[in-house]
């Protein structure tokens, strides 16, 4: 019995407890969304009221209609911070219900259309207002208190978001920090904490700080990646164009071309450019070259030089297309030296044409009396086509020159229709001095390490949100590109490079092809400059010559034996003092033509010398030092120190001059000479 009647309790007791229960929840689900009803009765009441003592009073009537007026002018003003649905919304609640109480008051709440209106138009309103909240309660927080929580989560509670754009796949809000308090330094730091928040990667938000101010700014959400399928090569983007047109090398993370500049162009405000590209290992640096190159040697009006001390790994599709290709070594070094020659040349051609910059119109044939070098009209002469000067991976290269021979010939090509672009294998300071790397301020930034970010980018760009670290060699391809006619808003936005696959060989070939038909060959004053430092070495491409790559590369091959990089290790071991033993009396070590056993006289000694430095000409290398005549020293019996003496003679004689590099000298060609 005892269990019973608990049981029986225990069930009464739950049925009640159930019952109150079910009450309360309903109450409770219910109240907030009374008020709207409650402000419909408080409406008809004052209403009511309000007849009573104003039924015939004409004042009162225009009193209330102005009223109602003002009262819905200040609602839209004051939801003016809220969101358009809202503010409308409200506006015409406050309309309905200050009409229809101005009506009541006048008229009595029963006359005419007054009853109905207020039955149907208060319930419509009323539940109107309750849809609405149901709606924001089943969707989660509102999207100002979301904001105001992220804020709060990173750091910068007081900011405001103020008008914000959404498109498909970009949130642009614009934000404002609290005076005094916060600067847009801060946002910048807070942009990996708001990717965190949003589980996002760090690339995809970006801040853009407002030149004009220190606290307001737009903060860029791209929350979806659109690079991460890579784009295939396929072609050219403008083949026969200028190269004045941009050169499009791939997409930004919302579509649109990722392109860059390399002429000058007054009427943008905008100076030729020389571009450093730089990249770890396996960032895809070589596809991001190649996305360059093919783009450049496509069009009608440029020649282009290329240095690689790489064999032409990446580049031998497009090798007939140069119009001088070299390998590391000397032959760098002579297209360094014939560089340093080639640009005052060619600034000197532009000045007397009166082009204060290079423009396509240099390019053909001079026939416009305006840019004519003869006072007398036009002066017929033959255009000449803009320059590009490819240095990969060149740290070698820009330390052997020194900082100040790079600077200076970064500053001048500017003026002489000519880019530089410099690859570097590391981007960071132990592989380029700062002032080489201030030579050179327009960049394509791909995947780096961390620590090499400030190197790659200006601090400006990194505290916009761009982080080539956070890619190092994962996503290649993936780039920040930094430089003139690009819109500055962009420059933190990631881009992604065209892939080269197999596939794209045949195609690179073909252009190579087009290039040697089509192309521009450079002109006189360019190949004259290049001629007179470094003679045979410069052959230049003529239109409809097909120089095949093998040959090329075969040529160079050779130079390779001699030049200077692989000689090195074991130059490093032989002390230039030291005598050689084969030069002493009666040795009958073979001469160049000579019979062996005869020691030859000084004068004999020197024609030697001066025969060896007339094969290194014919052979095309063009910057010789004691170390390249190891062999010859072997052979015919000399020490590196006798070598070293009959240089500098030759260099009093005017056969060599001194280059930047101590004991390399550059031979003068012989009809330069002359
Ligand atoms: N834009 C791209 N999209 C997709 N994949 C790419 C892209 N660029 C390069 N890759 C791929 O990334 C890999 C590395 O590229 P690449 O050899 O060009 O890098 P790198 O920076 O030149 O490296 P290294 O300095 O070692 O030569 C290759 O497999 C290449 O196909």
């Amino acid at each position: 019995m005892a269990a019973l009647a608990t049981f029986n309790n225990g069930r009464s007791g739950s049925g009640r407890v159930g019952g109150s229960g079910i009450g309360g929840y309903l109450v409770r689900r219910a109240m907030p969304h009374l008020p709207p009803w409650l402000g419909v009765g408080g409406v008809g009441i004052a209403g009511s009221g309000a007849h009573l003592m104003w039924a015939d009073s004409v004042g009162a009537g225009v009193g209330l209609t102005l009223s109602a007026v003002a009262l819905t002018g200040a609602t839209w003003w004051a939801g003016r911070e809220t969101s358009p649905q809202r503010r409308l919304h409200s506006a015409i609640t406050v309309a309905a219900g200050s009409s229809w109480f101005a009506g009541a008051a006048l008229a009595g709440p029963l006359a005419g259309i007054l009853p109905d209106t207020f039955l149907m138009g208060g319930a419509v309103l009323a539940l109107s207002w309750n849809v609405r909240m149901a709606l924001r309660t089943s969707d989660g927080p509102v999207a100002g208190s979301a904001d105001k929580s992220l804020l709060e989560k990173v750091g910068l509670a007081k900011a405001k978001i103020g008008r914000t754009e959404v498109e498909p796949n970009r949130v642009t809000a614009s934000l404002a920090l609290e005076a005094g308090e916060q600067t847009n330094d801060d946002v910048a730091r807070a942009l990996v904490r708001i990717a965190s928040a949003l589980d996002l990667p760090q690339s995809a938000v970006r801040y853009q700080a407002d030149p004009d101010s220190a606290r307001r700014g737009e903060l860029v959400i791209v929350p979806k990646d659109m690079l991460t399928e890579p784009q295939e090569w396929e072609g050219p983007s403008n083949v026969g164009g200028s190269i004045m047109d941009p050169l499009v090398i791939g997409r930004y993370d919302d579509g649109s071309p990722l392109q860059i500049w390399l002429p000058g162009d007054p009427a943008a405000g905008r100076n030729a450019q020389h571009f450093l590209i730089a990249g770890g290992t396996g960032s895809g640096k070589g596809d991001t070259a190649l996305n360059v190159q093919t783009e450049i040697l496509s069009r009608r009006d440029v020649i282009m030089w290329l240095s690689d001390p790489k064999s032409f790994q990446d580049f031998r599709p497009l090798l007939p297309a140069y119009d001088w290709a070299v390998e590391g070594g000397s032959g760098t070094e002579a297209m360094v030296a014939a560089l340093q020659h080639v640009i005052p040349a060619r600034t000197g051609w532009l000045g007397k044409h009166s082009y204060r910059q290079w423009t396509p119109q240099a390019a053909e044939q001079q026939t416009d009396p305006t840019h004519s070098c003869r006072p007398d009209g036009a002066c017929g002469c033959e255009g000449m086509p803009y320059m590009v000067a490819w240095m990969e991976e060149a740290a070698n290269t820009l330390r052997n020159l020194g900082d100040d021979a790079f600077t200076g010939i970064a500053q001048e090509a500017r003026s002489a229709g000519c880019s530089l672009i410099v690859s570097l294998q590391r981007p960071s300071y132990d592989q380029m001095s700062t002032s080489t790397r201030a030579s050179l301020p327009s960049v394509i930034a791909l995947g780096c390490d961390p620590r090499d970010e400030g190197f790659s980018l200006p601090e400006a760009v990194i505290n916009a949100g761009a982080h080539p670290g956070a890619w190092g060699n994962r996503r290649p391809g993936y780039c920040y590109v930094v430089a003139g006619g690009i819109d500055p808003d962009r420059y933190a936005a990631p881009g992604r490079t065209q892939q080269f696959t197999q596939a794209a060989t045949a195609v690179m070939e073909m252009l190579a092809q087009w290039a040697v038909r089509n192309g521009a060959t450079a002109d006189p004053i360019t190949a004259w400059a290049a001629k007179a430092i470094v003679g045979r070495a410069y052959t230049g491409r003529q239109a409809e010559e097909t120089e095949s790559a093998d040959m090329q590369h075969d040529h160079d091959g050779e130079e390779e034996l001699v030049d200077g990089e692989q000689l090195d290790a074991e130059d490093a071991a032989i002390d230039p003092d030291a005598e050689l033993p084969a030069a002493a009396e009666g040795d009958d070590a073979p001469l160049f033509g000579q019979p062996t056993g005869h020691k030859p006289s000084p004068d004999e000694a020197r024609q030697l010398f001066a025969r060896a430095l007339d094969e290194f000409e014919q052979q095309g290398q063009m910057v010789v030092g004691p170390k390249d005549f190891m062999d010859w020293c072997d052979a015919n019996g000399y020490s590196r120190p006798w070598v070293s003496a009959r240089l500098k003679d030759a260099a009093m004689e005017g056969r060599l001059e001194p280059t930047n590099q101590t004991g390399r000298w550059r031979i003068v060609p012989v009809l330069a000479a002359a």
